[in-house]
């Protein structure tokens, strides 16, 4: 009898517990770029559980196809639509509606496509009336008729509504031109989905504490401005340089509604309306409450707790399904969190409470006294890398300047100021579209453009506000044109800032740099055929504007596309196009492309100088 028993015991499959079995086939491992990431995960997870699966289509945000039956609305002349734009229009000498060229040509020069979202398509430019670079974001569809133009100008209008605020992307300006619209931003590195995926590893513990208080603190000043994003994701999340985190991407932002009829006055007459045109957001990040059409601030809380369990577990978001049900029933993957601390794990569990009335709000979050440890630290640690970037950024303008003054010297080693070659900008698409189809003649380039770039780039102010780019080609992702395909993002970056494992924003800043100082410090004057060899060293690094490679491929020519390949072996040019070789030429030189630093041999500046003196 007992060994009857036994060998049923021995024979019977121990129960497992269902949330478990489920969750191991509902959550994966998300696929990261880096190479070499599968050695970070192998010692948690076997190769067999990553996930190889294409991720789900990103969801579209439900703009109906362009009617062929029904014509048209005309196309819209230029209209300003942001208070900032249209209290200071740029000058007549910038912007002529008279000219035939948008609005867009003739205040910005394109520096390249940045993404492309289900909504618009995103342009680095360099902004003609201030010199500093912006992202401009325009609608890739026209308005098909007035209420989607309405639902479209309102997330400029929320945006601008939202005014500055260092964990905001900043907003600038926003104009409809031609049936679509155009938004103005503060320009970033990334968004915060990419950054991540190009990690070698999924981040730190500290860092992603870090992200989890940018966020809150941004989502609180949302909260303060009485609205709720409602489409937090780490694909509207923007990276700046230094690392600081901004919310961005408020097309689906709702207005808590005061009852004062604050909004009738603005002219907004259907604010019922404006919820039955409520579109919901990323179903992967989607609070359980909105499928009953409960709208409110706690959905923000409750994206935000699955977008830090997606960073801090490296872990493909449910679309649907199993996993899906059970992040919204309060289960979380414990073999994903159990590797955070008991201190994650908790608040992680309360923003993902199912409960909108139980979870905790913002302020709440905030008030812990583990965020505010880590929200005191992250507030320092922004604050030192910011100042190092400025500082980074003060020493490239003092090199720069420096050789500034040596040029006017007009020493005899330094070789004859040509004028620039004039380069072309990338074309974008919408230049091939037709209705922008004629190349804009050169704009007036008024001498901000030109000059205050460089100044830009010392600028000491808060990064966190507008801190300018250096107008660099080497770390623009347009040089990196290749498209492809941002998983489980509805946005389509067009290329990885970087796959470099020390590649963060600030990393790469301050490596750049460097090696252009090392390098300038190697190449003898003799070994420079033409100022064109070395200012746009300079400028590819400093923004010095007369050096800038922006300033040689973009202002002034429209005709040749400025990032072409280069081939080393093509045939002897003309003089004019030898110039424009060497500006491309630089430009790979500052990406370390083509440059052979044995042919040089090694001297200093100084010596460099001494000899000029002896001459
Ligand atoms: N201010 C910015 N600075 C740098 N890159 C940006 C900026 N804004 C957008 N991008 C890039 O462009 C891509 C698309 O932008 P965005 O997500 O805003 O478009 P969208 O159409 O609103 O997308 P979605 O599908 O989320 O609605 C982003 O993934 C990001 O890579």
């Amino acid at each position: 009898m007992s060994v009857t028993m036994e060998t049923n015991v021995a024979t019977t499959p121990l129960p497992i517990p269902a949330h478990f079995s489920h969750a191991q086939q509902s959550f994966s491992l998300k696929k990261r770029k880096f190479p070499f990431s599968s050695f970070s995960s192998s010692a948690l997870f076997s190769p067999s559980r990553l996930s190889h699966s294409l991720p789900p289509r990103p969801p579209s945000k439900g703009c109906p196809p362009v009617s062929r039956l029904f014509p048209q609305e005309p196309l819209s002349a230029w209209t300003p639509l942001s208070r900032s734009l249209i209290a200071n229009p740029p000058p007549p000498s910038l912007y002529d509606p008279k000219r035939p060229q948008p609005f867009f040509s003739q205040c910005f020069t394109n520096l390249g496509l940045l993404g492309r979202g289900s909504f618009g398509e995103v342009y680095k430019v360099l902004s003609l009336l201030d010199g500093r670079q912006y992202a401009v974001k325009r609608s890739v569809q026209r308005f098909r008729n007035g209420s989607d133009r309405a639902r479209c100008l309102r997330e400029a209008r929320n945006h601008e509504c939202l005014g500055p605020h260092p964990h905001v992307l900043g907003f600038v300006a926003a104009w409809e031109e031609g049936g679509r619209l155009y938004i103005q931003t503060e320009l970033c590195y990334t968004s915060l989905l990419l950054h991540v995926e190009n990690l070698p590893c999924s981040p730190d513990e500290v860092t992603v504490w870090g992200y989890l208080c940018d966020l809150l603190h941004a989502l609180r000043h949302l909260q303060t401005c009485g609205f709720t994003h409602m489409d937090l994701k780490p694909a509207n999340v923007f990276v700046t340089r230094s690392g600081r985190l901004k919310l961005g991407d408020f097309g689906l932002l709702l207005e808590k509604r005061t009852g004062d009829g604050e909004r009738e006055k603005e002219g907004d007459r259907d604010g019922e309306a404006e919820k039955e045109d409520m579109q919901e957001g990323d179903p992967r990040y989607m609070a359980p409450e909105l499928l009953k059409g409960e709208y409110g601030p706690a959905a923000d809380v409750f994206s935000l707790g699955v977008s830090i369990l997606e960073l801090a577990c490296n872990m493909e978001v449910p679309k649907g399904g199993e996993g899906w049900q059970q992040l919204r029933q309060g289960i979380l993957p414990s073999e994903f969190t159990n590797g955070l601390s008991p201190e994650l794990q908790r608040v992680l569990w309360l923003m993902l409470v199912p409960e909108p009335s139980k979870r905790p709000s913002v302020e709440q979050l905030l008030a812990l006294a583990s965020v505010r440890k880590h929200s005191w630290r992250r507030h320092v640690s922004l604050l030192l890398q910011e100042t190092l970037q400025a500082l980074l950024s003060l020493s490239q303008s003092v090199v720069s300047l420096g050789w500034g003054l040596l040029s006017a010297l007009n020493l005899p080693f330094l070789p004859r100021c040509d004028p620039p070659t004039p380069c072309t900008p990338p074309r974008d698409s919408w230049e091939k579209e037709g209705d922008l189809s004629t190349l804009p003649p050169s704009p007036p380039t008024p001498p901000s453009a030109l000059h205050d770039s460089g100044r830009g780039s010392v600028c000491l102010g808060d990064e966190s506000v507008f801190l300018p780019e250096p107008l660099r080609f080497d770390d623009s992702p347009t040089d990196r044109l290749p498209s492809r395909l941002s998983f489980g993002s509805t946005s389509t970056p067009v290329s990885p800032p970087s796959t470099k494992p020390d590649a963060s924003p600030l990393h790469s800043q301050s490596r750049d740099w460097l090696t252009t100082l090392e390098h300038l410090a190697h190449t003898p004057p003799s070994s420079h055929p033409g100022r064109s060899r070395v200012a746009p060293v300079l400028g590819g690094t400093t923004t010095t504007p007369s050096f800038s490679p922006i300033h040689n491929h973009s202002l002034l020519d429209r005709t040749r596309p400025a990032s072409r390949t280069l081939d080393p072996n093509s045939p002897p040019q003309t003089p004019s196009s030898r110039h424009s070789r060497s500006c491309c030429r630089d430009q790979d030189w500052t990406a370390g492309a083509s440059f052979n630093k044995h042919s040089f041999e090694p001297k200093n500046l100084l010596t460099m100088f001494d000899e000029a003196v002896q001459n």
